[in-house]
């Protein structure tokens, strides 16, 4: 298929290639973007042995000297511990501002590697070469870069944007079912936030996307990255309508900083359950109707995610606590939170009038303690 650009923007336009093969050609694809003929790709310790050495290869038989830094695999890695690593690693490869690094990996090699990219020297090039569904979909794409704080998700960051992009579907074959499951969270995201008929594709084809059945998983993937590449080029440092893109967001981020950023709950679970809640907000709220909301969590749940934050454990949440955690999102303006809620399938919009209350009486009615 044709790469998918994005552009349009106040940034330097750049492609997304979403394919098989992509790897087997990727020396020719970055050798472009890569003024010295040398590279670092940074990788993880579950895609560094599978993925990686096969990587360098094909860089080398196209004349590119590549080092490859292995990082713990994990949400962890995405903190000061791993960026220093990261950051310790560019400065011992000796790289200068014309060089460029490659990300190797998830959504968290992605985040760091951009962020490291961001600051070392005061910036230096990057590709992503995105190895789980969700980093294919969404976090290669846009440009948000970031590492976590205790207190918060992607509170360290800055937005820089790739030169290019590399969606290989073949690299999906060795991902486990769970990371599959989370990678179509943010997909059924994109039908949920704006695209009712992609969403009506997905309900009757989401065991073909999550068997990565060929022609499935490229119209998932593709139609995604359509998705989030219009949205960028509007609005690039989420003034506006990039917002829409954290449907479920300020919900799950709260989930995902109470659990401590590890693996009982993933980014994609922690989405997938934030967007159960912002449609049963929304119904309760009187904005969408309840009709919707049933079918839109009916429909997580049929890729079987959780909806509902009683599934992560027994213990319930307390409200007020996850709350506080509400306050860090970045979307919140002069302490007030900002959510984005539904009136239906596919239209989500941004509400900047959600008083704290009628969430705190919401989360209890959700399962959260009071
Ligand atoms: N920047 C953005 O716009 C954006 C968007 C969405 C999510 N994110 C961030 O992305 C992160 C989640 O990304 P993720 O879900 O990719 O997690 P991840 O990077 O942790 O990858 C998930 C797991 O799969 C393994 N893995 C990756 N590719 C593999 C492969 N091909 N075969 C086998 N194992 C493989 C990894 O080692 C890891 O254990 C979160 O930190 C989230 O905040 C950022
Ligand atoms: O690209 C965006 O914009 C998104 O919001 C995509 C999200 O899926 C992603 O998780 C992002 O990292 C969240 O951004 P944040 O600004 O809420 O940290
Ligand atoms: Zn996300």
């Amino acid at each position: 298929m044709p790469a998918l650009p994005v552009s349009g923007g106040d940034f330097r336009p750049y492609e997304v290639e979403v394919g098989t093969g992509l790897i087997a050609s990727a020396g020719r694809r970055v050798l472009p973007f890569l003024k010295n003929r040398r590279t670092l790709i940074v990788t993880d310790t579950h895609v560094g042995p599978l993925h990686a050495v096969r990587l360098k290869e094909v860089l080398e038989a196209e004349g590119i000297a590549a080092q490859i830094l292995t990082l713990p695999a994990g949400e962890e890695t995405k903190s000061w511990e791993g960026l220093k690593a990261l950051t310790d690693g560019l400065v011992e490869a000796g790289l200068d501002r014309k060089d460029v690094i490659i990300a190797l990996g998830g959504g968290v090699i992605g985040d760091l590697t951009g962020f490291a990219a961001a600051i070392y020297m005061r910036g230096i090039d990057f590709v992503q070469i995105p190895t789980t569904v969700l980093a294919q979909v969404d976090s290669s794409v846009g440009g948000k870069t970031a590492i976590d704080h205790p207190k918060g998700k992607n509170l360290i960051g800055a937005f820089h944007q790739p030169r290019l992009v590399l969606c290989d579907l073949d690299v999906l074959a060795t991902l486990p079912a769970r990371e599959i499951r989370c990678g179509y969270a943010e997909v059924i995201k994109y039908g949920l936030l704006g695209d009712k008929a992609f969403f009506e594709w997905l309900e009757a084809n989401d065991q073909a996307v999550l068997a990565l059945e060929p022609t499935a998983i490229e119209r998932a993937v593709a139609r995604s990255v359509e998705m989030k590449a219009e949205i960028v080029a509007a609005d690039e440092r989420e003034g506006g309508q990039r917002a829409l893109l954290n449907l479920g967001h300020t919900f799950g981020h709260a989930l995902e900083a109470e659990l401590g950023f590890g693996d009982t709950l993933l980014h994609g679970e922690a989405v997938a359950i934030g967007m159960g809640m912002a449609f049963r907000y929304s119904a309760r709220m009187g904005l969408c109707s309840q009709a919707e909301a049933d079918r839109a969590v009916a429909a997580i749940a049929a890729a079987g995610l959780p909806t509902q934050m009683t599934q992560i454990r027994n213990a319930a949440f307390d409200a007020d606590t996850l709350i506080r955690h509400m306050g860090h999102d970045k979307k919140a303006e002069g302490g007030k939170l900002v959510f984005v809620l539904v009136k239906g399938i596919g239209e989500a919009f941004v509400a900047k009038d959600v008083s704290a209350d009628s969430i705190r009486d919401f989360l209890i009615s959700d399962g959260a303690s009071a």
